[in-house]
């Protein structure tokens, strides 16, 4: 197998710019096949803009971006029909039943599933009972649920999820590895965003450090520790005498807060 045809995504000399602002700048990472791979960066960095130029909602002055062979610029729908997309809650009609938004997207996405399997999805999140509650009436958590299965729901070769956990209670963030880990195991990749570092180290096969809008890291998150589990300044932040994948991530992008 050649290199190319082992990665679902590459990502080569990206560089995404609002007006005179560089918010991503020259970040190149790929995505094997069923890997679980995690963009982690402080607020800022760039994370949520590199996945909108995956999608292709924002333009990129540079750089090249090929999801499952397919140049998100000259095969744009050959691309975009490779990927799951989790939106926020807030994209979904709230006064649509919640079976009905999954019909809508079923039928977006061109998938013949009837009421029956489409219960069966729900049954999957625990939601059968919400079928027939209007969306907006579900809790934040639950409504995210929803949002990650609409973004699976035709099977795609690759899943974007910017920040899926946030706001989950403990249970739910479990089923939702749980679920990231399936699509795994049917050999498709996974892209997230997380700023939890334990989620990280959980899930995420390899992950990239990226701040002020570059790379600045890529590796398993073991190795990352392993690397810099001697770097004084890693040492120096840690907090519980052994080094995590904070220390790592707080050492390499620093202790300011960004603005
Ligand atoms: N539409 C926009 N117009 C102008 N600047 C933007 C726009 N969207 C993002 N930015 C800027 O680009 C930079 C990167 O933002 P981005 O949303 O990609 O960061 P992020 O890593 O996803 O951050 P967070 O962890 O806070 O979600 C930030 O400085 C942000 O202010």
């Amino acid at each position: 197998m050649d290199k190319q045809a082992a990665y679902t995504l590459t990502v080569d000399g990206l560089s995404v710019s609002y007006g005179n602002f560089n918010a991503v700048q020259n970040v190149s990472f790929n995505v094997r096949k069923g890997e679980i791979f995690g963009l982690l960066g402080p607020n800022g960095a760039g994370k949520t803009s590199t996945l909108s130029a995956i999608e292709g909602l924002l333009k990129p002055q540079a750089g090249t971006i090929i999801v499952n062979g397919n140049n998100t610029v000259s095969k744009q729908l050959h691309a975009r029909a490779s990927l799951g997309v989790q939106l926020q809650s807030t994209s979904f009609q709230a006064e649509l039943f919640v079976i009905e938004v999954l019909q809508l997207y079923a039928g977006i996405y061109g998938v013949p599933a009837g009421k029956a399997e489409l219960m069966n999805i729900l049954k999957e999140i625990n939601l059968e009972g919400s079928a027939n509650k209007k969306f907006g009436e579900l809790s934040g958590g639950q409504q995210q649920r929803v949002s990650l299965v609409i973004a699976t729901i035709h099977n795609p070769r690759l899943v974007l999820l910017d920040e899926p956990t946030s706001g989950l209670d403990p249970q739910s963030r479990r089923q939702l590895w749980e679920r990231i880990e399936a699509i795994r195991e049917r050999g498709h990749a996974v892209l997230l965003t997380t700023h939890s570092m334990e989620e990280a180290e959980s899930v995420c096969d390899r992950i990239a450090i990226i701040d002020h809008g570059k790379v600045i890291a890529v590796d398993t998150p073991q190795g990352m520790i392993d690397k810099y589990k001697d770097d004084p300044e890693v040492v120096a932040v840690s907090r519980r005498g052994r080094i995590t994948l904070e220390d790592v991530f707080i050492a390499l992008t620093g202790k300011a807060i960004r603005s």
